[in-house]
């Protein structure tokens, strides 16, 4: 069944400073992200991944082009609708977890609930809470860490309270920029299941900017990009685990994305 465009970006732009020393880091990028799509974002340090990541998540403007979320333009928001946008759409995981310490695992997961300016009553509100993290935690088998602090647990399970936080709200669209960056093999393998289950059982878009060949291999179609460009895209379609995996080397090869083959 044909998928509706949920993100459409056109002709982006984005330029840092100004005259001799202005650098431009997306150059002229266009793409789309269907609904329930897992799109991974690939390329060499500096090619203007980050960027990307930070105009869609609404944390940066852009400098020219188009931003659309189901038709409607971001770059046209004010600040208040960015930030309505962003608590009722989006959804962050991130390398280094952004997890606040001084409170438990379960009040971390609840925060963005909390702080979404809800028109429901307080008492309907905090039961919806407590429901909806009860299954997202059984979801990402973290039930037995939830009255834990963040320093009481493993890099993988708050990588997993991480996601629960990111899915809380039930977000159109998670946003991860190098979510296996800090883990272990063991960890990187649960938090793309995870990943995987989200988009798969939860019906989450996923867009993930990542350096890992392995990582990416979750992805069923990955944009190359090269100095702010687009530069190559690839599907995964029929193909296996290893040839995809395959190809994504010899993208990444090609592009000079990672020292990979050095010695
Ligand atoms: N705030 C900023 N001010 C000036 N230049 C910036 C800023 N942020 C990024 N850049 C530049 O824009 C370009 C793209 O950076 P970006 O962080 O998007 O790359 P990246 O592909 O995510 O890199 P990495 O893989 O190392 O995280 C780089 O040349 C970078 O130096």
């Amino acid at each position: 069944m044909a998928r509706n465009h949920f993100i459409e970006v056109k002709n982006l732009v984005k330029n840092y400073g100004t005259g001799n020393i202005k650098v431009t880091a997306v150059d002229n990028v266009s793409f789309y992200v269907d609904k329930g799509a897992f799109i991974g974002i690939m390329g060499a340090s500096g090619s203007g991944k980050t960027t990307i990541l930070n105009i869609l998540s609404t944390i940066d403007r852009m400098s020219g082009g188009q931003v659309l979320y189901d038709m409607a333009d971001i770059s046209q928001m004010t600040e208040e609708e960015l930030s309505d946008f962003r608590q009722e759409n989006l959804g962050f995981v991130f390398q280094d977890y952004n997890l606040l310490d001084t409170l438990s695992i379960e009040e971390n997961i609840m925060l963005p609930m909390a702080l979404c300016r809800h028109k429901t009553s307080k008492a309907r509100l905090k039961e919806e809470i407590e429901s909806r993290v009860k299954s997202i935690s059984e979801t990402l088998h973290i039930c037995d860490i939830l009255s834990k602090f963040p320093y009481e647990v493993s890099g993988g399970q708050k990588q997993r309270a991480a996601c629960a936080r990111a899915l809380v709200n039930n977000p159109k669209l998670i946003l991860a920029d190098e979510p296996t960056g800090a883990l272990d093999s063991n960890s990187s393998a649960m938090l793309l299941h995870t990943l995987q289950i989200m988009n798969r059982e939860l019906g989450a878009t996923i867009l993930m900017v990542t350096h890992d060949v392995f990582s990416a291999c979750y992805c069923e179609k990955i944009l190359f990009l090269n100095d702010g460009k687009i530069c190559s895209e690839l599907e995964r379609e029929n193909m296996d685990k290893k040839e995809y995996l395959n190809r994504i080397l010899d993208m990444q090869f090609k592009i000079g994305g990672d020292d990979i083959y050095a010695e």
